[in-house]
């Protein structure tokens, strides 16, 4: 992959992104039932007064009645805001909201955004301070350096939970990682480094205390920032921080510090580095422009000057995301887990470390062949990725041990492997393999056709789509789809692929196609010619068939039956395959795939077998173990009833076929999903609750897909239409633009087959 973004958006896609649906990104989720009478008087009063008197009496079993130990707050003035400046509190809220997604998205560390309105460092630190009974920890955000350094020292000599400025600390860590692996590379020795920090804030002033702590001499490190060069003797702009940083040199602007430099950190503003600034530096530069949103040098633009260099930036949309993102989330984790008082240097190092090592480390299977060969640690794989799964377990484990070690632990971890599992645990596989698949596309992008290319939220699924680089779309519609791109933003409707039945030089081999397909069906020719002409399903599909592209989405104008009959008109289900449809619901700790919801009103034995080894296959490509159930409001005979043959013949039918993954039934969905029930029957062949649910018809099959959709507190993606010759997804009428994106992706990405 050359050192080029790859995802881009406009700005009206992420205010879109922001207001669709329930304004913001978070919301809160009782974890208790709260369904009847009894519920909320054991929730509230009266039975709330018993832990709260069991509090007062042992304030250490907050940690066990309250959400106190996984609750993280994050909180901002908002005065130094990404590299955007001092915008205030309330600007900051759709950062401080998204590093609390973020914390639950990769370490499932609850987490409250908090901004407070005020410059005043006391008034700031008494609010903060007076927090201290609701959270596990505190994660301060976006506070402008010098007071972010009082604001937090005073803070963690005061309170008795962690309290970690992520600007300084969290960039510290990854930015030290980075530094190991990049001077590895580049077969230099910490001590030998000579480095250009630009930028004396919250951020710069704690990755140059850490990478003096880890060897780099104090003489060997300048720090710039609005004013130039940080010498000894200068007066203006000082404070102490940056006067502990003040070197002896006649050096005084940036383009001079940086000429032979062998590392450049930046963590200032946009733009602040030219190319001819990069060019004098060292052989094998190591830039590292970590400036958010935008930094300091682009990787094309560092790249073009200067070949030799490794660069990171902040963002993930570039190779090696140099971001405190990789370090917040698991090292809270680690650091709840253990309720340690505060998060040290020992732990802070063990991260650094933990993180290093594990870029070097080989890329597991599913992670590298979703980035591809140049995920292997080199030039532009120095940090492992954020979504890389085995973080999750490395850094937290390290985090707690050395928490452990250096004494700051108050609830020891005594079993490391046990800890370890249950940190695999707390991850939903399914997130892992959609981020994955995400990436996979776009390794390796391919040509999705979108038949519904005149609706705006098929255009805005095609715009994110190519966008985001995942792929090709090939949109199908009329002469106004330019002027409808253009009304989205897009500058460039040109260079959308479209294709128009009404001009389109395929048409011809088109009429051809189909009039071979169907001419022994009923059809004349002329029927033919009027279905590629007025019908895009059929359009659509043909071109699919023609090899036009390599899946296609529809479904967003018609019916799922009225769609689905005009693609089988053109497209079989694949040979000696049964075709079906696959709700899959991702809930906080668990998925589930349901099957056939779309396709075979009654399946037979043979079907319902076929509908169960497509949706285990399914299963298993998104990271699952299947385990399937047949379902039935009968248990094992019991109630008795004709309706319940089907089901036990299918059972029988993968008896013969050694199919590789359990089975079970006939059952009905609380004995398949509840272990307690499920163990009433020690026979069943089931060695956990099942992931996998054949309904045994379409009726109650789609009945269910849908009452879960639209009353279930689970995410749903598809309905996926699988056991088809080519990929074609069929959206439901409902689909937002990013549920189709996702189909897409998963039908490039061959999931959805
Ligand atoms: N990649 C990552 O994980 C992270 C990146 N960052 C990024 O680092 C930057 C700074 O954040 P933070 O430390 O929190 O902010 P602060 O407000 O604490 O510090 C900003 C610093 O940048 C300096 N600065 C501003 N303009 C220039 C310039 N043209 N040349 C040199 N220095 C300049 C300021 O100088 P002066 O003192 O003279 O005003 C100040 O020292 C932001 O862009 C932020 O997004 C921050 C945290 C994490
Ligand atoms: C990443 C981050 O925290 C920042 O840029 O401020
Ligand atoms: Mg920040």
């Amino acid at each position: 992959m050359s050192n080029e973004s790859t995802v881009q958006f406009s700005e009206r896609e992420a205010l879109l992104f922001h207001s669709e649906g329930r304004p913001g990104k978070i919301e809160i989720i009782a974890s208790k039932p709260m369904a009847t009478q009894r519920d909320l008087a054991l929730a509230y009063s009266p039975g709330v007064a018993v832990p709260v008197l069991a509090i007062a009496e042992d304030p250490a079993t907050a940690y066990d009645y309250t959400a106190k130990g996984n609750l993280v707050a994050v909180i901002s003035n908002g005065t130094a805001i990404l590299g955007l400046g001092n915008l205030g509190a309330l600007a900051s809220k759709p950062v401080m909201e998204g590093k609390a997604v973020l914390f639950k998205r990769f370490a499932d560390v609850d987490s409250i955004d908090i901004e407070l309105k005020t410059e005043d460092v006391q008034r700031f630190i008494d609010a903060v301070e007076l927090m201290e009974p609701s959270f596990g920890g505190i994660n301060l955000e976006d506070i402008k350096a010098p007071e972010c350094f009082i604001i937090e020292q005073t803070l963690r000599e005061k309170m008795n939970i962690p309290v970690f400025h992520d600007d300084q600390h969290g960039t510290a860590i990854i930015a030290a990682a980075g530094l190991i692996n990049a001077a590895f590379l580049t077969g230099r020795a910490m001590k030998d480094l000579t480095v250009v920090v630009n930028g004396a804030g919250a951020a710069s002033i704690a990755c140059t205390e850490l990478i003096k702590a880890m060897g780099v001499p104090g003489d060997q490190v300048i720090m710039c920032d609005s004013k130039g060069v940080i010498y000894q003797g200068r007066t203006e702009g000082m404070n102490q921080w940056k006067s502990a940083h003040a070197v002896v040199t006649d050096k005084r602007t940036l383009a001079e510090a940086l000429d032979g430099a062998d590392v450049f950190m930046g963590l200032s503003v946009k733009g602040a580095v030219t190319q001819d600034m990069v060019r004098k530096m060292a052989p094998k530069p190591i830039i590292f422009a970590m400036a958010n949103p935008d930094p300091e040098i682009t990787p094309p633009e560092a790249m073009a000057a200067r070949p030799d260099a490794i660069v990171a930036t902040g963002r993930s949309d570039y190779p090696n995301q140099v971001n405190n993102v990789l370090g917040f989330p698991f090292i809270f984790r680690g650091a709840l887990d253990v309720r340690a008082t505060g998060i040290n240097d020992a732990m802070k190092i063990a991260a650094a470390e933990a993180l290093a090592a594990l870029a070097r480390q080989q890329v597991p299977e599913e992670v590298a062949l979703a980035y591809g060969v140049q995920h292997s640690f080199g030039p532009e794989y120095i940090i492992p990725a954020p979504f890389d799964p085995r973080l999750m377990e490395v850094v937290p484990v390290a985090v707690a041990k050395a928490a452990m070690d250096s004494g700051v632990a108050t609830k020891p971890i005594l079993d490391v492997e046990a800890y370890r599992q249950e940190l695999r645990a707390r991850l939903n596989p399914t997130t892992s393999v959609l981020t994955l698949a995400y990436e996979g596309a776009r390794a390796r992008p391919k040509r999705v056709l979108f038949a519904e290319g005149e609706e705006e939220v098929v255009l805005r699924a095609a715009i994110a789509f190519k966008d985001g680089g995942y792929g090709v779309p090939v949109l199908v519609g009329r002469d106004d789809v330019p002027d409808r791109l253009r009304a989205l933003g897009v500058t460039d409707p040109e260079s959308y692929e479209l294709h128009n039945s009404r001009i389109s030089p395929l048409v011809p081999r088109m009429v051809d196609f189909l009039y071979e397909r169907l001419q022994r069906r009923g059809y004349l020719r002329r029927d033919c010619e009027r279905m590629i002409n007025q019908d895009r399903n059929i359009f659509g599909a043909v071109l699919l068939q023609l090899g036009e592209a390599d899946a296609m989405i529809t479904g967003t104008t018609r019916t799922y039956a009225h769609a689905l009959r005009e693609v089988r008109r053109v497209i079989d289900p694949k040979a000696g395959e049964t075709s079906c449809g696959i709700h899959v619901l991702v809930g906080r700790s668990h998925t589930v795939f349901l099957a056939d919801t779309m396709v075979n009103e009654r399946p037979n034995p043979e079907q319902l077998a076929d509908i169960a080894e497509q949706t285990a296959s399914v299963a298993r490509k998104m990271g699952h173990e299947p385990r399937v159930a047949f379902l039935s409001y009968s248990t094992f005979g019991n109630p008795a009833g004709s309706w319940l043959d089907n089901v036990r013949a299918a059972v029988k039918i993968l008896d013969s076929r050694q199919v590789g993954f359990e089975y079970e039934g006939e059952m009905p969905p609380d004995v398949a999903l509840n272990p307690k029930q499920l163990a009433n029957y020690p026979f069943a062949r089931l060695s956990g609750p099942a992931n996998v649910l054949v309904m045994p018809g379409l009726q109650s099959a789609n009945i269910s897909a849908k009452l879960l959709r639209e009353l279930g507190g689970d995410a749903v993606i598809g309905p996926m239409l699988v056991g088809m010759e080519k990929s074609v997804q069929i959206a439901t009428m409902s689909s937002t633009a990013s549920e189709l994106v996702t189909l897409a992706v998963l039908a490039a990405g061959g999931i959805a087959r």
